[in-house]
């Protein structure tokens, strides 16, 4: 099997490079890659790559992530989780091969408290929601054997995410407020990787299971309470932070305004995904732990 990897420095992208290399021939590309174009601002390189490449499968990994920056830098985010989604789609349907993509809980408009379903009514609340529903859309009408797997929170030892910020600021100030009343699921980089691995393997031999799916770990919290949790483990492996005992303060969301709002309500219901692959998917604490302990092993 080959696989085409886009975006693959990226916290998702990384773990991939480790969960796809057992399936077959990889080729990994970032935006500066030479031999390839990786770059998916260049629509027509990305298309030639697909051509000269002719893949098994393309995995896209690559994405605008800044949320709040989209709200102002909306072509860009248009091109990167819209346009270029929809031409990998297309070159994809053109070769036979699979697209495999990743988005987002903030797709929805948050609303209630239930957990979202794949084919319950969309409605993102940002730009970088609705580029990357656009993006979904323009997958499913391509008419490629696709895989979309809509996740939340994502972290990893090696990238940017929520955790890490808390744990830097926590060394620099002795007070944070982080909003108690947005909820979801904190998922890691490493569990989405190996869920793909997984899914690909099935996919190889089941073009039934061709669809969206939520992927994200078990159970949920709040920012707040995941904020809590990172500090708490941190205060527990002796490392020095500048955050008083009781500097961290829970807030609502009014009161830490935002370019881009945010959904209340990110659960997402897991059943879908669980089903067709036959996976359990582990607590969102343990993946976190496993992080916290890479980040810190050296110290502990
Ligand atoms: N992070 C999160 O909390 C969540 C992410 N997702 C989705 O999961 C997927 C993976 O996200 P994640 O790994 O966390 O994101 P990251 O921000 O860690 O990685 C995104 C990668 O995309 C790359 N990229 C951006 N623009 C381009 C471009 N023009 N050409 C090539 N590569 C580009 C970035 O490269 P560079 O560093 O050079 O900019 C970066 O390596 C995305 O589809 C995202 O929407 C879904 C829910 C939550
Ligand atoms: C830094 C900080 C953030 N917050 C809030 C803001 C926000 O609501 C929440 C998380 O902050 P972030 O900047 O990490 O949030 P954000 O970048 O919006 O995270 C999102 O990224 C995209 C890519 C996704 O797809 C989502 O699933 C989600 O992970 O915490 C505080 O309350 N206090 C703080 O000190
Ligand atoms: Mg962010």
């Amino acid at each position: 099997m080959k696989i085409l990897l886009l975006g693959k420095n990226g916290q998702v992208g990384w773990e991939l490079q480790r969960s796809l290399a057992p399936l077959g021939e990889l080729i990994a590309l970032d935006r500066h890659s030479k031999t390839y174009c990786g770059d998916l601002g260049n629509l027509n390189g990305i298309v030639k790559t697909v051509e000269d490449l002719q893949p098994n499968v393309i995995v896209n990994a690559a994405a605008y992530t800044a949320v709040d920056k989209a709200e102002t830098d909306i072509e860009t985010a248009d091109l990167i989780n819209a346009q270029a989604p929809k031409v990998l789609a297309d070159a994809a349907r053109a070769c036979g091969a699979w697209l495999v993509h990743y988005s987002t809980d903030y797709v929805f408009d948050g609303s209630g408290d239930h957990a979202w379903r794949e084919d319950d009514v969309t409605g993102p609340l940002g730009v970088y929601g609705q580029t990357k529903l656009a993006g979904e859309r323009a997958i499913q009408k391509s008419g490629a054997l696709h895989l979309i797997f809509r996740t939340s929170w994502v972290y990893a030892a090696r990238g940017n995410n929520f955790a890490k910020t808390m744990l830097r600021l926590a060394g620099e100030r002795e007070q944070l407020s982080v909003i108690n009343d947005q909820v979801g699921s904190p998922t890691g980089a490493e569990l989405l990787a190996d869920v793909t691995a997984h899914a690909i393997r099935t996919a190889c031999c089941r073009e039934d299971v061709a669809g969206l799916y939520h992927l994200v770990a078990d159970g949920e919290t709040s920012w707040f309470e995941y904020a809590d949790y990172v500090l708490n483990f941190a205060r527990d492996a002796g490392i020095p932070l500048k955050l008083a005992t009781d500097g961290l303060r829970a807030i609502p969301t009014c009161q830490y305004p935002t370019p881009a709002r945010r959904p209340l309500n990110s659960r997402l219901n897991t059943e879908k995904l669980k089903t067709a692959f036959d996976l359990c998917l582990p607590k969102w604490q343990s993946g976190v732990e496993r992080m916290l302990t890479e980040i810190y092993g050296k110290q502990l």
